[in-house]
């Protein structure tokens, strides 16, 4: 069973179907690439899947479970991570407490036993922090740590949102254009991130522009192209596929 299923999935805006009769799906362990001319319709889809937008017809499980009315809260709670094209970080706080926010859903003790500064408070908050700083060396940015998020190059930035996102030890991780704007180096940095946690058994899809990336990454891409799946498969065959050609040729 796939970790993520989409069964004849749409989405209307205006009366208009943005996505229509979708059906795709992710596996643990793989990075599957959705990819497609601007407009395509793959913000929505991912926006779908993560609960922030409700879907117009079809069907979402996770792990065969049923979560297309499901809010984007709950869906965290159950294993679902994204990150946005559009950075979102607390700008004035530093790199750590960023990470240490994406950690929240992680938190057993209670506001009280914190406030009184409760044994069980200090060791979580002291675990906390230490698998903070690890996800910190992992991206290479532990001397960074104090730094306020804001005051980072880009690159920086999209590092920092990405580890908020994996400090929820997502099973489903939604990546959306996580390397725009990065050099190739930077890049296939991060591509070497993403197969070690694909390797661990989380599912990602990753919507991306940039076709180098897709095809040295992904185990599977799925094409869209005003809202449809035009084809999927291995990288290397999509790309030449005469309907993929002519969706961003027309585009
Ligand atoms: N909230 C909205 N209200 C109305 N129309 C919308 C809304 N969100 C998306 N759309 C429309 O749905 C279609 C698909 O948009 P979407 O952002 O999902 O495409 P995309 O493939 O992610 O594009 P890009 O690669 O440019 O980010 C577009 O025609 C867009 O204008």
């Amino acid at each position: 069973m796939s970790m993520l299923t989409l069964h004849e999935v749409g989405r209307d805006f205006g009366g208009l179907p943005a996505v229509d009769s979708l059906s795709m799906a992710a596996e643990a362990g793989k990075i599957t690439g959705l990819i497609g001319p601007n407009g395509a319709g793959k913000t929505t889809v991912v926006n779908m899947i993560a609960g922030l937008l409700k879907l117009s017809r079809g069907r979402v499980e996770l792990d065969g479970q049923d979560v297309s009315t499901m809010e984007a809260q709950h869906l965290s709670h159950m294993g679902v991570s994204r990150t946005f094209q559009n950075i979102r970080l607390i700008k004035e706080a530093s790199v750590l407490e960023n990470v240490l926010a994406g950690f929240h859903r992680h938190e057993t003790t209670s506001t009280l036993s914190s406030l009184l500064g409760l044994p069980s408070a200090f060791r979580e908050r002291r675990a906390l922090l230490r698998r903070s700083m690890d996800l910190l060396e992992r991206f290479d940015m532990a001397d960074l740590a104090d730094w306020p998020a804001a005051s980072l190059s880009y690159g920086h930035q999209r590092r920092i949102e990405m580890m908020r996102a994996l400090a929820t030890e997502p099973r489903l991780l939604l990546l959306d254009e996580p390397v725009a704007g990065m050099n190739d180096a930077e890049a296939y940095s991060l591509a070497e991130i993403f197969r070690d946690v694909a390797a661990q058994g989380v599912a990602i899809l990753l919507i991306e522009h940039n076709m180098r990336f897709v095809r040295r990454l992904c185990d599977h891409v799925c094409v869209l192209a005003s809202g449809r799946l035009i084809s999927q498969g291995a990288a290397e065959t999509v790309v030449n596929d005469p309907r993929v050609i002519e969706a961003y040729l027309g585009s």
